[in-house]
């Protein structure tokens, strides 16, 4: 990249430039060659100085949404001392990149604003959205991450401010899986925001106005679709945080067109799917015998109900079977038979029940083994809840997804009190380890960094022409393999983010076998397939 590009620019241009610059580890020779002297401070450092530096400062900054920040400034200067750093501790720096900090970052997004970011699609570009797309520099973009902001983690409809999550969720397909950061592309495609509050925002960047209609954002997607698939032709669009029903007409619509994927359904469902998986490996059990109960019944929630049946599928049962294992309950209540409110992913685990609108009832009616908590009701699941859960399984498992942190249906530390230590548990934010009786015990983050950073890595090699759920499943169970016997005496449902890079290279070389094996990927199959994608994983170095 930097040979290639250095004889067009000089000077502060290339100081500029955060994938190329160098700053302090320009050598003498580079200094001379690209005019840099006496534009830099006279000391010749290496990359492991600098990153020190960061550290050092970070560690001075005790706020964690400044830390980020820093960061995103780190990243706008130098990309090379930025991935370095993050990929040196990811267990530390993913909560601050990413989900919780991240949430705070989009709240405050027009206040902590220094720079632009991404590409901003508005309704007056309707005509012109290949020339605009034309309007970013790379080139060969490999992957869009596109939200409209419409539901941002389990924020609601932020309008613009959903910006940082483009912006994180692909610093993560790089840092954990290290997907190489040019081809990447956040897009903030922005209808409008019901958040009136942010519409009278002095600060609020985005188009101050209510959202367009579902036939007008339909069309506008449509022209946004087709000018990606001729501008970025070698590009996979990954649907992020886009309003529920919307993300589910999306991906019906386009998942057998084109390249693309949608994270909070086929991700999120994934994730959940692994953590099912590790805990029935502890277990010793099989999902055909388990009965699923989904708390919150939106994209999320319904797209882990359809994999998790899909999966009971392969294991044997027939369709009515595997619906009848899993059960939903969304804000109004029980979802059964005699509502007429439903969608098409809500309807086939719609029973013919008594309704109710309470949720230990319905809980004492389903007796679920495994309650996935999809619904941004904080502390929804209670005391009562849990104690209710521990009457029909020894060890139950509770997935409490809903993020940041102050969504949560419940705590670790209430989990594993509450159920006197038998609960399996994992949250959509990381919990820290939790002492019981001398027991320690590891709570899990169920959350889709574990698949898409993979899911990317593996397209990014392979070129597969679609993606399907069972890249999601093959995915699920990848990540599922990676807990050994320690980790599953501690209760561990996911592998430990200490060392992701190489739990998303082995997640990602078991998708891209199976891309190979069905015919999907475009390129031809190497002998190795592991070394294959090593030999193409982005590195940060000069
Ligand atoms: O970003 C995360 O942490 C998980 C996610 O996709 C969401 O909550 O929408
Ligand atoms: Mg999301």
């Amino acid at each position: 990249m930097f040979e290639q590009t250095t004889s067009a620019l000089s000077g502060r241009q290339v100081l500029s430039r955060a994938d190329i610059n160098k700053g302090t580890a320009f050598s003498i020779a580079e200094r001379q060659d690209l005019h840099l002297e006496g534009l830099l401070p006279p000391s010749i450092e290496d990359l492991d100085l600098q990153v020190k530096r960061v550290l050092e400062h970070l560690g001075e900054i005790k706020d964690e949404l400044h830390q980020y920040v820093y960061l995103i400034d780190l990243e706008e200067r130098n990309q090379t001392v930025f991935y370095k750093t993050i990929m040196s501790d990811p267990k530390r720096f993913i909560p601050i990149l990413y989900d919780p900090v991240v949430a705070d970052a989009c709240l405050k997004f027009g206040h902590i604003y220094r720079r632009p970011r991404g590409l901003y699609i508005t309704r007056d570009m309707k005509g012109r959205m290949t020339e605009v797309l034309r309007n970013w520099p790379e080139k060969d973009v490999r992957f869009i991450c596109v939200t409209t902001g419409g539901r941002i983690l389990g924020l609601g409809d932020i309008g613009a401010n959903g910006m940082g999550i483009p912006v994180g969720k692909l610093q993560l397909y790089t840092a954990c899986a290290a997907v190489p950061p040019e081809g990447l592309l956040p897009v903030l495609f922005d209808i409008g925001t019901s958040n009136e509050q942010l519409r009278n925002d002095p600060y609020y960047l985005g188009t101050r106005e209510a959202p367009l209609g579902e036939e007008d954002v339909d069309e506008l997607t449509e022209e946004f679709v087709q000018a990606v698939q001729e501008v970025f032709p070698n590009c996979c669009l990954h649907f992020e945080d886009w309003k529920g029903t919307q993300a589910i007409r999306m991906l019906n619509r386009y998942k057998d067109q084109i390249l693309c994927y949608n994270d909070d359904i086929q991700g999120t469902a994934s994730v959940v799917l692994a953590g099912i998986a590790g805990g029935l490996n502890i277990k010793g059990e099989v999902l055909k015998d388990q009965r699923v109960f989904f708390y919150g019944a939106g994209s999320a929630g319904t797209g882990i109900a359809k994999l998790v049946k899909a999966e009971m599928l392969t294991q044997g049962l027939g369709e009515e079977e595997a619906n009848s294992r899993i059960a939903m309950f969304d804000v109004d209540g029980l979802i059964c038979s005699t509502r007429n409110d439903l969608n098409e992913a809500q309807a086939p685990f719609a029973h013919n029940v008594e309704y109710t609108s309470d949720l230990v009832e319905a809980l004492r009616m389903f007796k679920p083994t495994i309650i996935v908590g999809a619904s941004t009701h904080a502390g929804g699941f209670t005391q009562e809840v849990v104690e209710t859960l521990c009457e029909f399984s020894d060890q139950p498992m509770i997935f409490a997804i809903s993020n940041p942190t102050f969504k949560v249906e419940c705590t670790a530390e209430q989990a594993y009190t509450w159920s006197k230590g038998q609960a399996l548990f994992a949250a959509g934010v990381q919990f820290p380890d939790f002492e019981l009786n001398g027991k320690l015990h590891r709570p899990g983050q169920a959350n889709n960094f574990y698949i898409y950073p993979a899911i990317g890595l593996a397209t990014y090699v392979a070129k597969p022409k679609r993606l399907n759920d069972e890249c999601f499943i093959v995915a699920a169970h990848a990540v599922a393999d990676q807990i050994n016997p320690e980790m599953r005496e501690q209760g561990m449902l996911f592998p430990s983010q200490d060392n992701i890079l190489e739990s998303e290279i082995q997640t990602a070389t078991k998708v891209v076998e199976y891309m190979f094996d069905s015919g999907l990927a475009q390129v031809e199959r190497p002998a190795d397939i592991r070394d294959w994608i090593e030999g193409q994983l982005y590195t940060p170095k000069y």
